[in-house]
């Protein structure tokens, strides 16, 4: 069964065209790394997927058209760059927050057991009475994902959740990932500027407002398919393609 698939997928904002005819089949238990340039409409794509933004086109979830979809199917990482430091919570109601539809304002026993597991499962188990403007960047990532993570998603949509984490907090990251992965056999869709992650990945989609090239990442990040979406091999592409920076 395909964890996702899209047909003629197109998003506009405006007069602008963010994505258009984006046609892609992910196959369930894939880890897809979302490569692009700034600008190339993978945020967009996640949001399509969730129904967060109006689209054209089709989208299919574990089989069924997204309307028909559960919503507990989904864990999603937004970005985190904008997130507002005065909101008054602990980091543990937020994760709570991710087994409700609502804020939680009181957290039951059940609930709090599966937030503090939770937040174990990321390494972050220390920060569940700390109040979210008292945590780091990083320390928030690890906080968002294990809300995500506590629904125990089938498909889980991650938007460059390494930002702001260390390089020794990325690496666990993507142990914490590979992990979930392994025991539940779920679906990961991850944005990442990191080439180094996308080798990695099962699949890459690269992505500038169509899909450039979707596959095993040798084919995907082909020289061909990076100069079509960035337009050039800069030295990052230039290093990557010498076999990444392992
Ligand atoms: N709500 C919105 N209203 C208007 N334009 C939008 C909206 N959201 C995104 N866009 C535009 O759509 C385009 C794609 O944005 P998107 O955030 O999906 O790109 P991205 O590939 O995730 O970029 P980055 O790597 O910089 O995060 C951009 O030009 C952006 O300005």
């Amino acid at each position: 069964m395909w964890a996702v698939e899209t047909r003629g997928l197109a998003v506009r904002f405006g007069q602008y065209q963010a994505l258009e005819d984006v046609s892609l089949r992910v196959p369930e238990g894939s880890f897809v790394a979302v490569v692009g340039p700034n600008g190339a409409g993978k945020s967009t794509l996640l949001k399509a997927l969730l129904g967060l933004v109006p689209f054209r086109g089709e989208v299919r979830i574990f089989g069924r058209p997204l309307g028909q979809a559960d919503p507990f199917w989904f864990g999603y990482v937004p970005q985190i760059k904008t997130f507002d430091r005065t909101f008054p919570a602990l980091a543990l109601e937020l994760v709570v927050s991710g087994l409700r539809r609502a804020w939680p304002f009181r957290v039951g026993e059940e609930e709090r057991r599966r937030a503090l597991e939770a937040l174990g499962r990321v390494g972050a188990l220390e920060l569940a009475h700390r109040p979210l403007g008292r945590l780091s960047g990083g320390q928030l990532q690890r906080v968002y994902l294990a809300r995500a993570l506590v629904r125990r998603p089938r498909l889980l949509l991650l938007d460059e959740p390494a930002t702001g984490v260390d390089r020794l907090g990325e690496v666990d990251l993507y142990r914490h990932l590979e992990a979930y992965q392994e025991e539940t056999g779920a679906t990961i869709l991850m944005i990442t500027h990191d080439w180094e992650a996308a080798h990695h990945a099962s699949h890459v989609l690269v992505l500038n407002r169509r899909v450039i090239g979707f596959g095993p990442p040798e084919r995907a990040l082909s020289e061909e398919c990076l100069r079509q979406a960035f337009g050039h091999l800069g030295h990052e592409h230039a290093l990557f393609l010498g076999g990444g920076r392992a």
